[in-house]
């Protein structure tokens, strides 16, 4: 069946909204009607509760003895409460404190580079809001930042261009954070990457380790077919670039990438059969290409005006199937096919726009292609982007890891504690679709009458909240009243989402909860969202339902479950309620 490009394409939009931020820059005493909360019943705590959300020690929950109390108290507060805060979760602090400054940075950029990652009318990823629908409905008091992740890695695309007769495709993007690949940040290339996980390996200037890492990296850009063997034409379906800064512009730092530019051109020629080729663009523009003599892919020389050096490939259209990348750091899968298919069906313009090369609305429209083509979601950044917004794409890479394993290690539990197949669990979660969702929540006027984020429970199945800047706000509906969450420093606020409330049969509550702001301090917070994987079969977990414990929610495909939550407003447990099944006499 041929999918609709609308289709594939996202799993939603919101309208676009002003940006709260730039808002309480302009020093305002009372905030526009558009934030006011006729109804906010004006964020009444009862501080003196003596309520408070469980704390779970996940190294004591680990150690599986047969009376394992911690286990119990994991099975009680997903019950009870659907909240709980994990510490000792054995996240390094390091990356967390790296992550933090990050984020907080991310939305410190200047408006302009913030714009080139503002949300597009079609697609809620990047800058903004969601879960608008109507130019009338009430705001919340907080700008996020929302993307989609990759069940398995992360590409750091920075361009695609797609020639005019639409008979091969050219990407460029990072090789690979580990070797043979050398970053810019503030015109110095980086020489240690501080972030644990990443082991960033960058060579010194010396030549003969600089062809080392080249040859290392060359082996770790192998292209293996699907059935994991090795394709041979491989050589020629890549080369390397160095940083094409303009003459004029270039920084001293630079003068490390001439070098290694020399030498791996100098390496890649003894090792291709193809020649250098100069080949005449439709447009006129000469090129430099290495065309193999084998299939007849091409490899363009290119200069980027770009500040880190990337791998280049083209590939014929024809030739397009379900690849492999395997690098050193990570596994890519790209279903070439279906780009394939996909593009033939782009509008002329669309083409033109894209071969115009970088430019954010060439990047973002790539981006909502190719996260539309495969399960596995690919980032793109421009090279116009902020190296800043480069750093944080890193750190994320190492904390999205991070709130994976936690996640699966807190679902494994999970299933235990619900006494679920463990099968059934891995084979819904194994791979399962990633979110992050970073919201920055400005000091706020008029505190009382808005509200940073509208009651809600979480659409995914388990939610890992950072709250990174230690402020108060995040509260949760407990019998009726609202009870703060109080930031434990370093410690994940872990929340049961409807998904999971769904696999459990209801016997896990996904719980509304809200932000509120406040007057003196802004807040910060990184939520992740782990959910089954994307070709999964959401309902009761089979394991879990029988005669006894009969389904309380429909089966649905949790592709056509994202998009119907991404298309509404948020309303409380609404959405979960559409899913419920009526029982005759209930
Ligand atoms: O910022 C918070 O504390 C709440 C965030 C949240 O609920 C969400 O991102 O879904
Ligand atoms: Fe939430």
């Amino acid at each position: 069946m041929e999918k609709e490009a609308s289709e594939v394409v996202n799993f939603g939009k919101s309208l676009l909204v002003p940006s709260v931020q730039e808002l309480v820059k302009e020093s305002i005493t009372q905030i526009p009607s558009r934030y006011v909360r006729e109804t906010n019943d004006a964020h009444p705590v009862d501080q003196s509760s003596p309520l408070s959300v469980p704390v779970i020690d996940l190294q004591r929950l680990l150690l599986c003895d047969s009376i394992n109390s911690e286990l119990d108290k994991l099975h009680s507060a997903c019950k009870e409460w659907g909240f709980f805060q994990v510490v000792n979760h054995g996240v390094d602090t390091s990356l967390l404190e790296t992550f933090k400054s990050e984020v907080i940075g991310l939305f410190n950029l200047p408006m302009e580079e913030k714009k080139k990652l503002w949300q597009q009318e079609d697609n809620h990823e990047g800058f903004g809001q969601l879960f608008v629908v109507s130019e009338d409905q009430k705001l919340d008091w907080c700008d996020m930042f929302y993307m989609f992740l990759s069940p398995n890695l992360i590409l750091y695309i920075l361009g695609l261009f797609v020639r005019n007769d639409l008979l091969s495709i050219s990407m460029c993007f990072v090789l690979s954070w580990k070797t043979g690949f050398l970053p810019m940040y503030m015109a110095d290339w980086l020489s240690q990457c501080n972030v644990t996980g990443l082991r960033l390996v960058i060579p010194n200037s010396s030549k003969s380790l600089t062809n080392q890492v080249t040859s290392e990296a060359a082996a770790a850009m192998a292209l293996y077919s699907a059935s994991e063997e090795l394709l041979e034409t491989v050589p020629c379906f890549f080369d390397f670039h160095e940083t094409g800064i303009e003459e004029e512009e270039r920084v001293e730092g630079d003068k490390r990438s001439e070098e290694i530019g020399e030498v791996l051109e100098a390496e890649g020629e003894g090792e291709r059969d193809g020649e250098i080729e100069e080949v005449v663009e439709e447009d006129g523009e000469i090129v430099d290409c290495i065309v193999d003599e084998d299939n007849g892919s091409t490899i363009e020389y290119i200069v980027q005006q770009s500040e880190i050096q990337v791998g280049f490939v083209v590939v014929p259209f024809l030739e397009w199937k379900p690849m492999q990348f395997e690098t050193s750091f990570c596994t890519v899968s790209i279903d070439f096919t279906m780009i394939t298919e996909i593009a033939c069906h782009w509008p002329s313009e669309i083409c033109r726009l894209i071969s115009s090369k970088i430019s954010i609305s060439t990047s973002s429209c790539v981006r909502r292609l190719l996260t539309s083509v495969s399960t596995s979601v690919i980032i793109i950044v421009s090279p116009s982007i902020n190296s800043k917004c480069m750093r944080i794409m890193v750190t994320m890479e190492a904390y999205i890891a991070s709130m994976k394993n936690l996640a699966q290690t807190l679902l494994n539990q999970m299933a235990k504690a619900l006494e679920m197949d463990k099968t059934e669990m891995v084979g819904l979660f194994s791979d399962g679709v990633q979110s992050i969702r970073m919201n920055y929540y400005p000091v706020c006027p008029e505190p009382q009458k808005a509200i940073g984020f509208t009651p809600h429970s979480d659409a995914d199945a388990l939610t890992i909240l950072y709250q990174l800047n230690d402020t108060q706000g995040l509260q949760v509906r407990k019998d009726g009243n609202w009870v703060p969450v109080l930031p434990l420093h370093n410690a994940f606020v872990v929340n049961i989402g409807d998904i999971m409330e769904i696999v459990s049969n209801g016997i896990y509550r996904s719980i509304e909860h809200r932000a509120t702001v406040n007057s003196t301090k802004e807040r910060v917070s990184v939520a992740t969202f782990y959910s089954t994987n994307l070709d999964s079969e959401l309902g009761p977990a089979k394991s879990i339902v029988g005669p006894l414990n009969p389904p309380q929610f429909r089966t649905e495909p949790v592709g056509q479950y994202f998009k119907r939550f991404f298309a509404r407003k948020l309303d409380g447990k609404s959405y979960l309620d559409d899913m419920k099944l009526r029982h005759r006499g209930t």
